[in-house]
Order: structure tokens, then C-alpha cells, then sequence
């Protein structure tokens, strides 16, 4: 008789992300209490892209959970990047408004780095001001890219201590692998960032005791690319024809990680599913900012947000 592979714990980032949204929607209803302040979230969006059209519907129903003021733009394709940044310049100087998020990607006319750079850093609740990135790369306080900051409280929630372990971040983009190579760094992480002209990436990723894939290449990481025992992030949302022949043919999708989850799940300790991994951590971090935000907008330090099981 053959034994069972050993399969690896499935991380609920979903639970984790619902916990953690009920701890933002007490702390804020606390500040609204104490100060009067209520946050409130702006999101601009442009155009008609489908992924942003499905973060945009989870956002909208999460923030209402969390009791907070949602406000949301829709702009068509053809505004002018002028437009845009007279109505960024609005939000920047509306005191009822703490975070402001614009959704990417932009239309191709329209600069985004200097759509970005327009929102007043400390409004930034995507963390993609470069002044952020700064503060983040040197240690001081700033708002930091949801995705990223999901991935840690997971990893944090999850092992506890990261000191000295290994970890590989696959991926170098500015919202996601960067970012999560200086989170992991201030864990005291010894990080490496690979990319799609890493040398031997099977082999370097199986050194690491922590992998964060964030490629945005359907299942790109094979289970002989993770060490036994390993905690597995997969940041990537993929959407890949269904499986069923038929069902594909008439144009139906799944979703799909950067990690081959079955092969992965045999080999590692710990793993990200996707869906309902990083993504509804994102948007509990999006609302978690908000509240930061909100919290130094009238000089009050936040509470911490840290699942406290
Ligand atoms: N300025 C800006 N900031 C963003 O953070 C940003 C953006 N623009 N543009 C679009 C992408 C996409 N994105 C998602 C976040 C969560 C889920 C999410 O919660 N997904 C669920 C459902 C996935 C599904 O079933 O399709 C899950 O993973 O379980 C999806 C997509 C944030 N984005």
C-alpha cells in the first residue's frame, strides 16, 4: 500500500480577509466615536476593464460592510488626462476623503506614473506614490501596496516570526514584487528577486522556505519548484479557458494562480488557493489603509489591525 501525499494547509485568505475587515470596521467606527472622523475611500475609474470591474464590485460591497464612506467615479474611456487630474486635485483636497484609488491599468493615452504621482502621498492608499515606495524602501512609516501587505499579514498569521528564513519573490513589477521584497526584508528575510531572466529558477526557488509568485503566468510554477514543507504564495489571478471542452468553446473561463496548486499543495507545508487566497486580502488591506489614513489625517495613531488569535 502506498501512502497519501502529504498535502499542504490551504490558506483561507478569504476567512483571514473577513477577520480582518470586521477589525478595520471597529477600529474606524472607534475613531468616528472619539474624533468625528468616518473614513472615506475615492475610486476613479476609467474605461471598462474587466478585472477592475471585478475589484471594484467586491470593494464596493466590502467598504459598505465596514460601515465607511465609499465614493466611486466612473469616467468614460475618452476623458483627457487633464480631466483626471483636476478631479484628483478635488479629491486631494477634500477633507472627507482619506484614500484615493485609481485604477489601473489607465487607457493608453493617459500617463499613468504621472497620474499616480498626482495623488497626495498620504492619501495613497494603493501605496504607489513614488514618495511611498520611498518610505517603504527606507524604513519610515507610509501607506504600503495592498497586495503585498495582505501577503504578509498571511505569512505573519501563519509562521509567526520570518527571521532568517528564505524567501523568493518571483516577479519584479513596482505594485507587487518589489514591494513584497522590502516587506520581507524589514521581517529580517534573506530575500531574493527573481524575474523572467533568473537563471535556474526551479532550482533557486527550491532553496525558499517562503515563495511569493507574482508573474501573472497561469500556473507557471511547478510543484518540483518547491521545497517540502514550504509556505506557497500565489499572487497571480489568471483567467484561463474552463476545462470542459464544450463549456470552453462557448467562451467560459476559471481563474487560475501562478502556481500549479495540485502539484504545489503535494510538496509545501502551506499554500495560497486562488481564488480565495491574496485577492480578498487586497481588499481588506485597500480598507485598512483607508483607516491609517484617516487615523494621521487627524494626528491618531492606528490601532493595529493584527489578528489577535
Ligand atoms: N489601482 C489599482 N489597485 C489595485 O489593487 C487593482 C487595480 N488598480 N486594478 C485591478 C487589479 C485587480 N485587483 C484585484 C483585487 C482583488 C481581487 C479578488 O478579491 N479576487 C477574488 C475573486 C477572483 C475571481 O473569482 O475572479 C479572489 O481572488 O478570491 C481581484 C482583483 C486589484 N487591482
Amino acid at each position: 500500500m502506498t501512502a497519501e501525499p502529504a498535502r499542504a494547509t490551504s490558506i483561507d485568505g478569504k476567512a483571514f480577509a473577513a477577520g480582518l475587515v470586521d477589525r478595520v470596521a471597529a477600529a474606524a467606527s472607534r475613531l468616528e466615536g472619539a474624533h468625528g472622523v468616518k473614513p472615506g475611500l475615492a475610486v476613479v475609474i476609467v474605461g471598462e476593464d474587466p478585472a477592475s470591474q471585478i475589484y471594484v464590485r467586491n470593494k464596493g460591497e466590502t467598504t459598505q460592510r465596514a460601515g465607511m464612506r465609499s465614493d466611486t467615479h466612473r469616467l468614460p474611456d475618452t476623458t483627457s488626462q487633464e480631466d483626471l487630474l483636476l478631479l484628483i486635485a478635488a479629491l486631494n483636497a477634500d477633507a472627507g476623503i482619506h484614500g484615493i484609488l485609481v485604477q489601473l491599468p489607465l487607457p493608453a493615452h493617459i500617463d499613468s506614473s504621472a497620474v499616480l504621482d498626482a495623488i497626495s502621498p498620504d492619501k495613497d492608499v494603493d501605496g504607489f506614490h513614488v514618495v511611498n515606495a520611498g518610505r517603504l524602501a527606507v524604513g519610515l512609516p507610509g501607506l504600503v501596496p495592498c497586495t503585498p501587505l495582505g501577503c504578509l499579514m498571511l505569512l505573519k498569521a501563519e509562521l509567526g516570526d520570518l527571521t532568517g528564513l528564505n524567501a523568493v519573490v518571483v516577479g519584479r513589477s513596482n505594485i507587487v514584487g518589489k514591494p513584497m521584497a522590502q516587506l520581507l526584508l524589514g521581517e529580517s528575510c534573506t530575500v531574493t528577486i527573481a524575474h523572467s531572466r533568473t537563471k535556474d529558477l526551479p532550482a533557486l526557488c527550491r532553496a525558499a522556505d517562503i515563495l511569493v509568485a507574482a508573474v501573472g503566468r497561469p500556473e507557471m510554477v511547478r510543484g518540483d519548484w518547491v521545497k517540502p514543507g514550504a509556505t506557497v504564495i500565489d499572487v497571480g489571478i489568471n483567467r484561463v479557458p474552463s476545462k470542459d471542452p464544450v463549456k470552453a468553446a462557448e467562451g467560459k473561463t476559471r481563474v487560475v494562480g501562478d502556481v500549479a496548486f495540485d502539484e504545489a499543495a503535494a510538496v509545501a507545508g502551506r499554500i495560497t488557493p486562488v481564488p480565495r487566497g491574496v485577492g480578498p486580502m487586497t481588499i481588506a488591506c485597500l480598507l485598512a489603509n483607508t483607516y491609517t489614513a484617516a487615523c494621521r489625517s487627524v494626528g491618531v495613531e492606528p490601532e493595529s489591525l493584527d489578528a489577535s488569535i
